[in-house]
């Protein structure tokens, strides 16, 4: 007899990765398919908290913890737990054993888990599965472009063609010529962050070299772009997977299945500031530039204030999102320095801890998104068709940057800069007569991006066969 599907979803325990494979898991859940979604006790409660997961979601989306191997009071800052999750939490021995409890429990109760789908970097997984007869697919949450660097970066260290070392060894705009599809236009600086620092990042290095080799050992690899976006970096990927399903937009897909286009209840880890919308209902259109740097990236109070300077120069109404854990320096408060800026930002600003971000770049004040090239905000911006100036910061953030300005065209890349007079001028070419080209070839990708979702398109009949794939593992 046919089991009943029952897919276990994993992602890696950071905003970033949650907020796509929630997405994932609703989806399913919509298609009929019973899931079980797995996070972390510290996230899992502040889900609860700020994003009411226990009631918006359809019964077959089930919830369960596990310990994420940090101490008790450790304040996980999403950075800072990111950092301790990559380089100091032991995963095989801290983090396994909960997992494989978990499976065995599953099928001890006759409602055993049919397919894993896991984070991408959280591979460990996979062995764990096979020894259970539990196929597990991997969900890697970055851009195509971004994965395919890491399939070629470690033999350039090892060769030695990738030198290390201070000003005089590194030339940071010199051509990384040997990756396929990128030899034009990759430059060192634009490398992901573990491969572009001047001193050799080993840990760093090894956890993304460690974690992509293993995920081709998985039954699929899901990823949430779109053939339009990716596809000649796609046609290099495809023979290292057995199968690679490109889904994306995931949250322009999810919205095409909900009742509610947008949901007003976003993934989020905050607390949302919806005072934010009705500033945004008093600005004309267009004419907002919209702040904001993810859930990981944090500033010192002189970049912040340099942002700040550019902003309030550029004459521009600016929607700012500075996040409450944002600022690297211990302040007496973060309020310090938003009473630092609050009176002139009274004049043409709006600063809020967390916003509705889907919802923001949907309005039609906004005309532009000054962000971090984190790889949910660059989709969500190509879709809502609203241009991007990236500041990237870390991970994947530097190739997703370079490809914003160099490939897509759909914005400006800002890497490596941040005084006031490039933010003043970066957000002016953005919002004035020069950014009209990036508005159009932005409204262009995300006309394409909707088109890919739609019935018949590319990612729609991607996931048609993903459901197909999880449903022929249960006969
Ligand atoms: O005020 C805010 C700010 C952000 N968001 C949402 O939070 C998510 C942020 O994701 P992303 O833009 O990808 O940035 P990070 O949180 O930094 O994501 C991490 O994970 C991503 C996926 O792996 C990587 O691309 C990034 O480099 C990595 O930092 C997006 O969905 C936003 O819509 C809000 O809802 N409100
Ligand atoms: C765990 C962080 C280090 C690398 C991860 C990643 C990737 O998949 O390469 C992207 O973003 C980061 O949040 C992840």
């Amino acid at each position: 007899m046919d089991r009943t599907p029952h897919v276990l979803i994993f992602p890696f325990p950071a905003q970033g990765h949650i907020t796509q494979m929630l997405k994932l898991a609703e989806l399913l859940c919509l298609s009929g398919i019973q899931v079980t979604f797995l996070n972390t006790h510290h996230n899992h409660r502040r889900l609860r908290r700020h994003a009411d997961i226990d009631s918006r979601f359809p019964a077959s989306l089930r919830f369960q913890t596990i310990p994420d191997g940090l101490p008790p009071h450790h304040p996980r800052r999403q950075f800072g737990f990111l950092k301790e999750w990559i380089y100091s939490v032991d995963i095989k021995s801290q983090i396994e054993p909960s997992f494989r409890h978990l499976l065995v429990s599953y099928q001890s109760q006759n409602n055993p888990v049919t397919c894993i789908i896991s984070d991408g970097v959280l591979t460990f997984t996979i062995d764990v599965g096979m020894g259970l007869g539990i196929p597990t697919i991997s969900f890697r949450t970055v851009s195509t472009c971004c994965l395919w660097t890491y399939f070629w970066l470690p033999q350039l260290v090892r060769s030695g063609d990738l030198k290390f070392g201070g000003e005089e060894l590194i030339d940071m705009d010199e051509r990384v010529s040997s990756i396929p599809g990128s030899e034009t236009f990759l430059r060192r600086r634009d490398l992901p962050s573990f491969y572009r620092s001047k001193e050799i990042d080993k840990t760093g290095m090894e956890f993304v070299d460690t974690e992509t080799q293993n995920s081709t050992k998985s039954h699929a690899l899901i990823l949430n772009t779109f053939e339009d976006l990716e596809s000649p970096i796609l046609s290099e990927i495809r023979n290292r997977f057995t199968k690679i399903y490109t889904i994306g937009p995931l949250h322009t897909l999810l919205n095409t299945k909900r009742a509610e286009p947008i949901s007003v209840s976003s993934n989020g880890l905050w607390e949302v500031d919806r005072t934010c919308m009705k500033w945004l209902d008093s600005q004309t259109p267009k004419s907002v530039i919209y702040v904001s740097f993810g859930s990981v990236v944090l500033m010192k109070h002189s970049e912040m204030m340099e942002i700040w300077h550019g902003l309030v120069n550029s004459e521009k109404p600016f929607l700012w999102v500075v996040r409450p854990d944002s600022i690297t320096e211990e302040l007496e408060s973060s309020d310090e320095v938003a009473e630092e800026v609050a009176e002139e930002t009274k004049k043409r600003g709006c600063i809020v801890g967390w916003a509705p971000q889907e919802e923001v770049l949907a309005h039609g004040a906004v005309g532009g998104f000054l962000g971090h090239g984190g790889w949910n905000s660059t989709l969500e911006s190509v879709v809502a068709g609203v241009p991007l100036i990236c500041w990237p910061h870390f991970a994947d953030q530097t190739v997703n940057s370079r490809f914003v300005e160099e490939v897509w065209r759909v914005g400006l890349d800002m890497k490596d800069r941040c005084d006031r007079s490039t933010v003043e001028m970066m957000v002016r070419d953005l919002m004035d007569e020069k950014g009209e080209g990036l508005r159009e070839s932005t409204a262009r990708m995300g006309e394409l991006a909707r088109e890919s979702v739609r019935d018949g398109g590319s990612s729609f009949c991607n996931f048609k066969d993903l459901m197909e794939d999880l449903r022929l593992m249960c006969q």
